[in-house]
């Protein structure tokens, strides 16, 4: 999960009260505007951030903002708009500044804080508190959890909670309660804490109850018999150090002014852009940059924006890049045309940026979720064997580009049959899933893990030798080997064997996984639950 630093979230609220005090000096179109991209930026950020209960008031902010375009279109903010705004702006400020102070742990709690499990040692711990009278049935997902530095602490009401640290996720148990009651709750945890996920469980899959809850300020729902796992790893998620990178926009327009506009107005709202002028560069331009997104020009000298699509159309890797095309015109036949021409959206010059930048961004966040179906592994997240190879190629350009060294390392799970066998296919899949989220984990963010088959895995490790490799897989290995597998009547644990082979700028990916491999099958020969260096 992330967070921000108390200097950042402050730095953030001046902005907002620089941008509004600008804003009532001269409360024209234009002002609002600027603050609407603002609050819009403030929004995403805290989203980004985890900050769940800070977003939602930015959020309400955001739409009270974006309410007032339909009525000032031209004119200037009238006094009781003005009043209501700069109240819940203060309302916000004040609510951010009792959070930033909340985060500075007094220098006595931060000394008795509990020391970190033995299996954590390189992530910080995340706390959960729960909320619930039957704590009971929920044993397994805390054991579970509990391997992936997530503490959970039960309580039995929302007042026994301590109102700092904040927890980084609430889980309120809405077994027993009737929907106002555990509305009420909710609405009482929303209160107390601006950060902390709020996720209810057992709760009904009707309309009714899952949009009250949402309403109260869940960020997330669990129906009655929903699956441990699939709570489990939604917390691992939110736990996660994973960082989504930046959004990425390559820029097609002729003119540098409105090239230059377009991209202030992206990063303003965080994104990364690059421009080109030239329609000829798009495809050097995507290869290079990589974009998720291009917003293309509709009219350039020698060439019209539906043309360049056609053209980035041919090749098979932007066939998904979404396009979005800007135009001065709005003619109807035009835009459908356009659409129908591999285009994905159409804008209208001059463009409102606050939409700009909404459109953007929901074209992003699908392209991403489609990527991610495509080259992820859907049981564990991680890289599917595909993926996994191709990053292992790009992995060895860059070393051998940059003359660095690089490791690759395959994981086997040990006996695997044998749980399978013994503790049925379900519980087979947990724990490839355990596997999966601890070498996550516990990697650099710059190491990539993939599930390279059944029960195997492959971790890229560049910048490493093959001693440093060892040690870092060794301490997983060792540490798996301590979780405990929760089983109805108990428990088991499992262990993991791994192979690892080094780099050379004689060896192409095929020889170095096959090495890999051989490293494997000698940790396997010698016993297993161990991780060789090869012959
Ligand atoms: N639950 C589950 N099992 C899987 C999955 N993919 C493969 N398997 C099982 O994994 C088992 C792999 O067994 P083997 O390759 O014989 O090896 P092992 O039992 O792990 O023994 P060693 O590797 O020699 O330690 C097979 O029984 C597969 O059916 C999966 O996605 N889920």
């Amino acid at each position: 999960m992330m967070s921000c630093s108390p200097e950042e979230l402050q730095k953030k609220s001046q902005e907002l009260l620089a941008k509004w005090q600008a804003c009532q000096a001269q409360p024209g179109f234009d002002g609002l505007v600027e603050f609407a991209v603002t609050v819009s930026s403030l929004t995403e950020f805290l989203e980004a951030r985890g900050l769940s209960g800070l977003h939602q008031s930015a959020h309400a902010l955001e739409q009270k903002v974006l309410s007032q375009f339909d009525q000032t279109s031209g004119t200037t903010l009238g006094t009781e708009a003005l009043q209501a705004l700069s109240q819940q702006v203060q309302e916000f400020l004040d609510r951010a500044q009792a959070f930033a102070r909340g985060q500075v742990a007094p220098a006595e709690e931060r000394r008795n804080q509990p020391e970190a499990p033995q299996t954590v040692t390189l992530v910080p711990v995340h706390k959960v508190a729960f909320v619930t009278t039957q704590p009971v049935p929920w044993r397994d997902l805390v054991a579970q959890v509990g391997y992936f530095n997530v503490q959970v602490e039960v309580f039995a009401t929302v007042q026994a909670l301590p109102a700092a640290p904040e927890p980084s996720i609430v889980l309120v148990d809405a077994v027993g309660l009737a929907l106002a009651d555990f509305v009420a709750r909710v609405q009482a945890l929303r209160g107390q804490f601006s950060a902390s996920t709020i996720m209810g469980l057992n709760l009904g899959s009707d309309f009714e109850s899952l949009q009250h809850a949402l309403g109260a300020g869940c960020d997330a729902c669990f129906a009655e018999g929903t699956q441990h796992a699939a709570i489990i790893a939604r917390i691992i998620k939110l736990c996660s150090n994973e960082e989504e990178p930046p959004y990425r926009v390559l820029v097609v327009e002729d003119s540098k002014t409105a090239g230059a506009l377009i991209r202030r107005t992206l990063s303003e709202s965080g994104m990364e852009s690059q421009a080109i002028t030239r329609p000829q560069e798009v495809l050097t331009a995507l290869a290079q940059f990589q974009p998720d997104l291009v917003l293309m020009d509709m009219y350039m000298p020698g060439c019209t924006g539906v043309e360049v699509t056609r053209v980035i159309r041919q090749h098979a890797e932007f066939l998904s890049t979404p396009v979005v095309y800007l135009s001065g015109d709005s003619n109807v036949a035009l835009q459908v045309d356009a659409l129908r021409l591999g285009g994905d959206h159409f804008l209208t010059k001059p463009f409102n940026p606050v939409i700009l930048n909404a459109v953007v961004k929901s074209k992003i966040d699908r392209y991403r979720t489609l990527r991610r179906t495509m080259l992820h592994d859907s049981l564990t997240g991680l890289y599917n064997h595909t993926t996994s190879k191709q990053y292992l190629q790009t992995a060895i350009n860059a070393a051998r580009q940059q003359g660095s060294q690089l490791c690759v390392a395959m994981i086997d799970i040990d006996h695997f049959k044998a749980v399978n066998d013994t503790y049925g296919h379900p519980m087979g899949d947990q724990v490839i899933r355990n596997v999966a989220w601890l070498l996550r984990q516990r990697v650099r963010k710059t190491d990539s893990v993939g599930r390279y088959g059944g029960e195997e895995f492959v971790v890229l490790l560049p910048g490493s030798n093959a001693e440093q490799a060892h040690a870092v897989l060794d301490r997983i290995r060792v540490d798996f080997s301590h979780i405990r597998q929760p089983v109805e009547d108990g428990w088991f644990s499992c262990t993991f064997s791994g192979g690892i082979a080094q780099w050379n700028a004689d060896l192409d990916s095929e020889v170095l996984l096959k090495r890999a491999d051989e490293a494997l099958y000698l940790a396997k020969r010698a016993g297993r639950n161990q991780v060789s260096m090869g012959a």
